[in-house]
């Protein structure tokens, strides 16, 4: 028995644009990650998917992104689930700041820890910043235990794997065809997990926004493959972008 599982991350937003520390700061798609989303969609379409249920975090970037896909494929019917657990990985207190600053005063081999190590955690928010969760009504309903002041890709495995587990692999093992649409480090930690990559192996890889990528899985949800919905060259450009965010400026 083999199944198939469509992750996306969604398309550029305005911060990803100006090159800031994003996390869960709920921020708008730019223009140009609307134009991503549709093309998602696009690409989708071309393909031939269908899905029975779709997933999200609890950030409108993503879920907008997930609004142009279903759109494209006239599915907007679907059940859609928003959750926090697909949320982006917590930035902490480098949220709002510059990556190209911050690895100019810091020098880049610290912004590539913050940013792509398995286990750095970057500064942690104050529970009296006014940006803190626990001040946010969206997470009212999460234990404050659950809530993060800043997350390594550690911590956001441990937060995805396990609603992966309840919600999403039960879901695939009944048959249904699912879309995630999520966030570059939410979806490294799932894939870190899907592929068995290494804690060192996971540093080097960057998902591009916008750009549908299919696994196919066995019996026990563990990947055999995957591609993206794009050409050889889009991606290696758009990772090597993503990349390069983190360059001293
Ligand atoms: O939260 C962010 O800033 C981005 O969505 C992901 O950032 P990264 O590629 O720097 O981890």
């Amino acid at each position: 028995m083999s199944f198939r599982l469509i992750l996306l991350r969604h398309g550029e937003s305005i911060w990803n644009q100006e090159n800031l520390f994003t996390g869960w700061t709920d921020v708008d798609l730019s223009e140009r990650g609307k134009e991503e989303a549709l093309r998602a969609g696009e690409r989708l379409k071309e393909a031939g998917f269908r899905f029975d249920e779709a997933y999200t975090s609890v950030l409108k970037r993503s879920i907008r992104t997930l609004w142009s896909v279903l759109d494209r494929l006239d599915q907007m019917w679907i059940p859609t689930v928003c959750a926090w657990q697909l949320n982006e990985r917590h930035y902490g207190a480098l949220q709002g700041l510059d990556k190209g600053q911050t690895a100019h005063k810091y020098g880049e081999d610290q912004v590539l820890l913050w940013r792509r190590s398995y286990d750095v955690r970057p500064p942690l928010l104050s529970p009296n910043d006014p940006r803190h969760p626990r001040h946010d009504p969206r997470y009212a309903s999460v234990a404050s235990k659950d809530l993060p002041a800043a997350e390594s890709l550690k911590d956001t495995l441990a937060r995805v794997i396990p609603y992966w587990e309840g919600e999403l692999a039960p879901r695939i093992l009944a048959g249904k065809q699912l879309i995630v649409v999520a966030h570059g480090n939410s979806l490294r930690a799932l894939v870190k997990y899907l592929d068995g990559l290494s804690d060192e192996e996971i540093v080097r890889l960057n998902i591009p926004t916008g750009m549908p990528l299919i696994y196919e899985l066995d019996s026990d949800l563990r990947a055999v493959s995957h591609r993206y919905l794009a050409s050889d060259d889009e991606v290696a450009r758009a990772s090597a972008s993503v990349a390069a965010q983190g360059r001293a400026r």
